[in-house]
């Protein structure tokens, strides 16, 4: 079952505050992603991965192009999307794990990682247990699950972040990096909490510079195409 089909996706970043310079970076982008297949976007730096991704998530508007989300069986395409649509995917079908958490003061770990599946109405006894069980796969010492990530080290955050994108069990799954500068033991925790998502039928697609994960996740690489980035006024 097709769950995300990306037709003809364009992006050029204009700079309004350098002359209205002009940096194509997506041209033509067409992906097809079924359940239970992780595809990693492979290019050289700059080549556009990140900026496929968020728009992917909804972040940026491409300029062209369809992003097609099967949500609860219907297809919808995020470009045209309402925000209330969107904010509707984002709960129930669109996950995404960044890089970098972003922390919000005073809320304790447990908290930021049961949001989600808060968002969707289960009950708080099992998001916590769910979330209790993720920080601990993740190996987030468990003094740390009552305080603010906000002093937590880069590797704690970013474990904290992982276990937020994994607990609602999204549909399709987006990764920024998910590995990157974690050791070997909670890169292995990681690739498990893929290789788990994968099994259930989870669509995922990935950035992961680490050849070893890459191999270890990948039904398949999307290659991105080798534009070159033309500057002009
Ligand atoms: N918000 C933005 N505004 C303007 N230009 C941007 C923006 N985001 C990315 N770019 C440009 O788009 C190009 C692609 O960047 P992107 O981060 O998507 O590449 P990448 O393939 O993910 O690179 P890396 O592997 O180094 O993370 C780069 O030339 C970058 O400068």
């Amino acid at each position: 079952m097709t769950m995300l089909n990306v037709e003809g996706l364009c992006k050029t970043f204009v700079l309004h505050n350098q002359q209205g310079a002009r940096l194509p970076v997506l041209n033509q982008v067409s992906l097809q992603v079924n359940a239970g297949e992780c595809v990693v976007l492979h290019g050289h730096s700059g080549s556009g991965k990140s900026t496929l991704l968020r728009t992917l998530y909804g972040n940026y508007l491409p300029d062209s192009g369809s992003i097609n989300v099967n949500h609860h069986g219907e297809q919808i395409d995020l470009v045209t999307a309402s925000a209330r649509q969107i904010l509707a995917l984002r709960r129930d079908t669109l996950g995404w794990v960044s890089q970098f958490l972003r922390v919000i003061p005073r809320i304790s770990a447990l908290e930021v990682v049961m949001q989600p599946l808060l968002e969707r109405g289960e009950a708080r006894d099992v998001c916590e247990d769910k979330a209790r069980e993720l920080l601990a796969r993740l190996n987030v010492p468990q003094r740390l699950w009552s305080l603010a990530p906000a002093t937590f080290s880069g590797g704690e955050q970013q474990r904290v972040n992982i276990a937020r994108g994994f607990i609602a069990r999204s549909p399709v799954l987006l990764l920024d990096e998910p590995t990157a500068s974690l050791d070997n033991k909670n890169c292995a925790a990681v690739v498990a909490l893929i290789e788990e998502a994968r099994s259930r039928g989870a669509a995922i697609v990935g950035i992961f510079h680490d050849r070893e994960v890459r191999e270890r996740v990948a039904n398949r690489l999307h290659i991105m195409n080798p534009l070159v980035a033309e500057t002009e006024a």
